[in-house]
């Protein structure tokens, strides 16, 4: 049986301030937890959801230290990047704040006493890698060295990038320092662990027995990570950046990042509710809720309700709905890599359509399997089922409310069989949408209110009213009556999905009653009720916008294909001999046109020295032939002619081939006679 509660504490992944939020972020974490949070709010339920940023950790001390700046400077960046866009994409949090805040620091700092005064945490020492020269400890992201699995020279001691493998320190061949380049040595450290083990049955029997009914992808990691057997975890780091940690012997170490953010959550709800936080995290009567992403579930079902557990004051979650990764067209999001639709550019790119974005992360969310985001996907959808079907079936009604009626709510006459069976096809909207939004199925929620938009429009297609204007005004009435009605229903049904144009809807239909327990009623609107205006719920996206964005991922790919460019390899030693055999030159180009019929070759008159030669070259592409008349190149003087195109080349000109294909021809650095030799 469900259990009943008195209130709902939903919490969001603390984005981690390193970098802006992307859909990825958005789609697997901001975007279901705004619904779930809106429908309760809609149903009058008690509800809060927090949510922060993530400011402690290594990559954002080597993110500052690569810039010059303290780290301070790059979390309030990116936070104030990351709260100003979520504001503007609708995301309701009734706190955002931060773990660099003054009452984090405190209860993170008190939450750690607590369990080391109970004697929760084991001490050990262990040997750890040292940098003699910048005379500290290195953290597992400060050493970099060559990965063991794909030779890639750029491996990061926790992990590497190119081939995805999970990596130790130790396992690194020729670790340097990220911070000096140094060779680190080992060296002895103390630090403060988790025992995991000690938590091991109680969690099993928690999660594995008692909590069968979390989502597959959850209970099955969790499960493989308790058949596995949990070993004790460091809590504590040598680190100057973070929270430190409050006992004695302890200088230069602060809390483990992932220690420190979950109890953020603790944090920004006293933040939120100084007087009353203790309801939303003691009280059994309250279901707690993690939404997170599929590399974060260890931590919130196995770390975090084991310190809660410790701690021993604390209710655990009920669910932790995660859901699997969202790809951009193909490819894994990377910060790092620049592969990602921000969101603060979409609010520039896309004034006003936070729905559209909203409703395509939705129904399309990676609830049970990766999935893929195109641009593609996006313009069908707006384009096919928010303009053609949900904006296209609300404008009808309200258009021809206002032709035929003045824009009053008509009355409602005898319904006819078919009417009937329209409305009892909608009646049970309300028990299936919520039936999927209590189990975290936010995708099939949306499709059930599609289908009511659906539902709709076939209402209209079938009944046509334009026509029946002519000979039946009262069934016109009884039709657009029912046709608002639905579009009430759609101001509700809507409600958490797409915030802003069910809002839109709402003063269209001058709407008063904002409440989830009307959704299948239909006498919303009272007859006579004075309609709004029409305005366009959805307007159509045009192919160029989506290639202008298109354009801006390949951009993206090139960029970081020169940036990973590595020059070729030095090709086998040649003697002297072999190279005296070249005879190359300097000429001044004297003419230069455009071989007629082939698209890569240019023609050139040079002046050797000697009385001229014609020499042709394959690099029409990368140059206006009236750009090269008059400088000085370099060529090979004795390479045998050949005929290309039927003219005969005597020579070859030389030039540089760049990462990205480009060829720029050699010119000398200084003025020198046609002729001279190149040695
Ligand atoms: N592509 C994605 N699809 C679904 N969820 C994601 C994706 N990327 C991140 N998340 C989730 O968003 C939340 C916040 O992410 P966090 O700031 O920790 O970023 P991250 O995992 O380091 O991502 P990135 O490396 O792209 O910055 C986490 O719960 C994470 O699981
Ligand atoms: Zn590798």
């Amino acid at each position: 049986m469900e259990k009943k509660f008195k209130r709902t504490l939903v919490t969001t992944a603390l984005p981690y301030a390193n970098g802006p939020v992307h859909i990825g972020h958005l789609a697997g974490v901001y975007v279901p937890a705004d619904i779930y949070t809106r429908y309760l709010r809609l149903k009058g339920e008690d509800v809060i959801m927090i949510g922060g940023s993530d400011e402690h950790g290594v990559p954002i001390t080597l993110k500052a230290k690569a810039e010059g700046v303290s780290p301070q400077v790059i979390v309030d960046r990116y936070h104030n990047i990351i709260k100003k866009s979520f504001e503007e994409f609708g995301i309701s949090f009734d706190i955002y704040s931060r773990t660099s805040s003054e009452i984090h620091h405190k209860t993170a700092s008190d939450f750690f006493k607590k369990l080391y005064e109970k004697g929760e945490f084991i001490e050990k020492t262990s040997e750890q890698y040292y940098d003699e020269e910048a005379q500290q400890f290195l953290a597992d992201r400060y050493i970099i060295g060559t990965c063991p699995h794909c030779h890639n020279e750029r491996a990061y001691g926790d992990q590497c990038e190119a081939c995805g493998t999970s990596l130790n320190a130790t396992d690194l061949i020729n670790p340097k320092s990220a911070i000096s380049g140094s060779t680190p040595v080992m060296r002895e450290t103390k630090h403060w662990y988790l025992p995991l083990d000690k938590h091991e049955a109680f969690l099993k029997k928690w999660i594995l027995e008692d909590h069968k009914e979390w989502k597959p992808n959850v209970y099955g990691q969790c499960k493989s990570w308790l058949d596995m057997g949990l070993q004790p975890r460091a809590v504590s780091r040598d680190l100057d950046w973070g929270v430190p940690v409050p006992v004695e012997g302890a200088e230069g170490k602060v809390l483990y990042v992932w220690f420190d953010a979950p109890i953020g959550y603790i944090s920004n709800t006293k933040e939120l509710l100084p007087d009353k936080w203790e309801l939303y995290w003691k009280d059994k009567n309250t279901k707690l809720v993690h939404f997170i992403g599929k590399d974060n579930i260890v931590f919130h079902c196995i770390v975090f309700p084991a310190m809660l557990k410790a701690e021993g004051s604390y209710i655990l979650p009920d669910n932790v709905p995660a859901n699997e990764f969202l790809n951009l067209e193909g490819d894994k999001i990377s910060t790092s890599r620049n592969w990602a639709v921000w969101l603060h550019e979409y609010l520039q790119d896309f004034p006003g359509k936070q729905d559209v974005l909203r409703y395509v992360l939705t129904a399309n969310a990676p609830e049970t399997k990766d999935n893929d985001f195109t641009w593609k996907d996006f313009q069908a959808r707006n384009n096919n089922e928010l303009v053609a079907v949900l904006g296209n079936f609300v404008n009808r009604a309200l258009v021809l409310t206002h032709k035929y009626f003045d824009g009053k709510v008509p009355a409602c006459g005898d319904l006819t069989e078919y009417d009937k069976q329209t409305l009892s096809e909608f009646t049970g909207v309300k028990a299936e949408m919520e039936s999927y939004l209590e189990h975290y199925r936010f995708r099939d929620a949306l499709k059930e209110a599609m289908n009511l938009a659906r539902i709709g429009n076939k209402y209209l297609a079938d009944t046509e009213p334009w026509k029946l204007a002519k000979t039946d005004m009262n069934r016109v009435a009884t039709i657009l009556n029912l046709a608002l009605q639905i579009s009430a229903n759609l101001a509700i049904a809507f409600e958490p999905f797409l915030p802003f144009s069910a809002k839109k809807l709402r003063n269209m239909l001058n709407m008063q009653i904002v409440d989830w327990n009307v959704l299948g009623h239909t006498d919303i609107l009272p007859e006579g009720l004075q309609l709004n205006p029409a305005e366009l719920l959805f307007e159509k996206i045009e192919d160029s916008t989506i290639e202008a964005q298109v354009q801006k991922l390949l951009d993206t790919k090139k960029a970081n294909e020169l940036k990973n460019h590595k020059a070729a390899p030095v090709r086998e030693n040649i003697s002297f001999e072999d190279f005296s055999k070249l005879d190359i030159r300097v000429g001044r180009v004297l003419e230069c046109i455009k071989v007629p019929k082939a698209d890569k070759l240019l023609q050139f008159k040079i002046d050797d020295g000697l009385g001229g030669r014609t020499i042709v070259s394959g690099i029409a592409k990368h140059y206006a032939p009236e750009d090269l008349v008059g400088k000085n190149v370099c060529f090979i003087a004795n390479l045998a002619p050949r005929k290309l195109k039927g003219i005969e080349s005597q020579g070859m000109i030389l030039s540089a081939e760049d990462a990205d294909g480009r060829l720029i021809v050699i010119e000398p650095a200084d003025e020198v006679r046609p002729g001279s030799e190149v040695k």
